[in-house]
């Protein structure tokens, strides 16, 4: 199936439903009280998390998705129905983002998890509701607001521990291959990487890590270049960052450059990427020579500033790649664990009474005609008998 990272959308909740204006009448009773009932309220737009679905694919397709409308009230003082919600199913991992104001409104990291995207109307006050001691039938009435509407880009992050980074060629998908049971393709070219993968490296029966690969970076790749920077976001969530530089370009470039230009790349991107904990991947060591290894090592650290971790490995034969398999797991389950950035249904801050009161409290405002008649009045005017 087609690996579909991201998709736009339009959501609409549901407009409120109106509260009407209706007086009781009925044999006997000449001139019975007001009796409209309010509207109900529009259902809101939620997202929710499956493990069941890896892929935004159908949003692709499908890219108008409405709440019900609420009812409107009716005679008898009985309340409109409340629209129904919509819920959209996405992959765990997804983020949704606010494309109008570039908000993040929230990610979706467990099965289950709910996100409201778009709150549905409050519904409008029938007549009955505004019968005060001087105004025994009123002719007031609101009407429901209308829905929120927003445009939501979806974005499905990968969940990894451990991200890869590093030039096309560097040699990223070879480490994924050599370490976990992913087969992603490996070529002497650069982008042979199109999607990202993720692998599962299991160091011990019950101790494992999830390590993504992702396209190669190229410089200008924050300005679009080569397949631009579009997939670091993959590597937001993960907890480690590993750079792999390859200590002997088949290009003839320098590896101190390549490893500046990634890091400038990243630097562009985001802080938050840029400040992760990062280990310095040497690879292709087989290539060359134990001294010259040393001299490309210090070279690149220094034009780097690098104080941290270095590994060297040769990822085609596997050589050191257990162990650093190894080390980086010992070092995440020493991490803290970082909470993610999670909104769970928000939290219902809203009381009905509140509303009501300010709607009544505005009451005065509203127009209430004095020239009255029901006869040629179009809202339900409802005699009984
Ligand atoms: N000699 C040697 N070659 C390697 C080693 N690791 C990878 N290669 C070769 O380097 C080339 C690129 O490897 P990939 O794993 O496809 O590189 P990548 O970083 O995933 O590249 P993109 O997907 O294009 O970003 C392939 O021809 C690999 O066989 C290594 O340890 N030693
Ligand atoms: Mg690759």
């Amino acid at each position: 199936m087609k690996f579909v990272d991201e998709a736009e959308i339009r959501v609409e909740a549901g407009d409120g439903g109106n509260g009407i204006v209706s007086f009781r009448r009925e044999k006997f009773v000449a001139k019975g009280g007001p009796n409209g009932g309010d509207g109900g309220d529009g259902g809101d737009v939620y997202l929710m998390a499956d493990t069941n679905l890896n892929t935004l694919v159908d949003y692709q397709f499908e890219k108008y998705h409405q709440a019900e409308r609420g009812q409107n009230g009716m005679s008898t003082n009985c309340t409109g129905k409340r629209g129904d919600d919509m819920i959209l199913r996405v992959p765990v991992g997804t983020r949704a983002v606010d494309i109008d104001t570039a908000e993040v409104i929230g990610d979706l990291t467990k099965n289950g998890q709910k996100l409201m995207i778009a709150k549905g109307g409050w519904h409008g006050l029938g007549n009955a509701r505004f019968t005060s001691s001087t105004n025994r039938a009123p002719r007031k009435k609101t009407n429901g607001t209308p829905g929120e509407v927003r445009n939501i880009r979806l974005e499905l992050l990968l969940l990894a521990d451990v991200g890869l980074l590093g030039l096309p060629n560097a040699g990223k998908s070879t480490l994924i291959r050599a370490v976990s049971s992913a087969k992603p393709k490996v070529a002497d070219y650069p982008f042979t990487t199109l999607v990202p993968n993720l692998g599962v490296v299991r160091v011990e029966s019950h101790r494992s890590f999830v390590i993504a690969d992702i396209p190669g970076l190229i410089e200008g790749a924050a300005e679009g270049a080569g397949l631009g920077i579009q997939f670091l976001k993959h590597l937001e969530r993960c907890r480690l960052l590993l750079h792999v530089v390859d200590v002997l370009p088949a290009d003839g470039s320098d590896p101190a450059e390549n490893a500046v230009t990634i890091l400038k790349e990243l630097d562009k991107y985001s802080d938050k990427l840029a400040n992760k904990p990062r280990w310095l991947v040497f690879n292709k060591l087989d290539l060359v020579l134990e001294d010259e290894l040393e001299e490309v090592i210090e070279r690149v650290t220094k034009a780097i500033n690098w104080e941290g971790p270095v590994h060297s490995i040769a990822a085609a034969s596997r050589t050191n790649t257990e162990r650093l398999a190894a080390d980086i797991l010992n070092y995440i389950e020493l991490l803290p664990v970082e909470k993610p950035r999670e909104q769970i249904e928000d939290a219902v801050n809203f009381k009905w009474d509140d509303y009501h009161q300010d709607v009544l409290a505005v009451a005065d405002d509203l127009d209430e005609d004095d020239d009255f008649d029901e006869d040629d009045y179009d809202v339900e005017v409802i005699y009984k008998r």
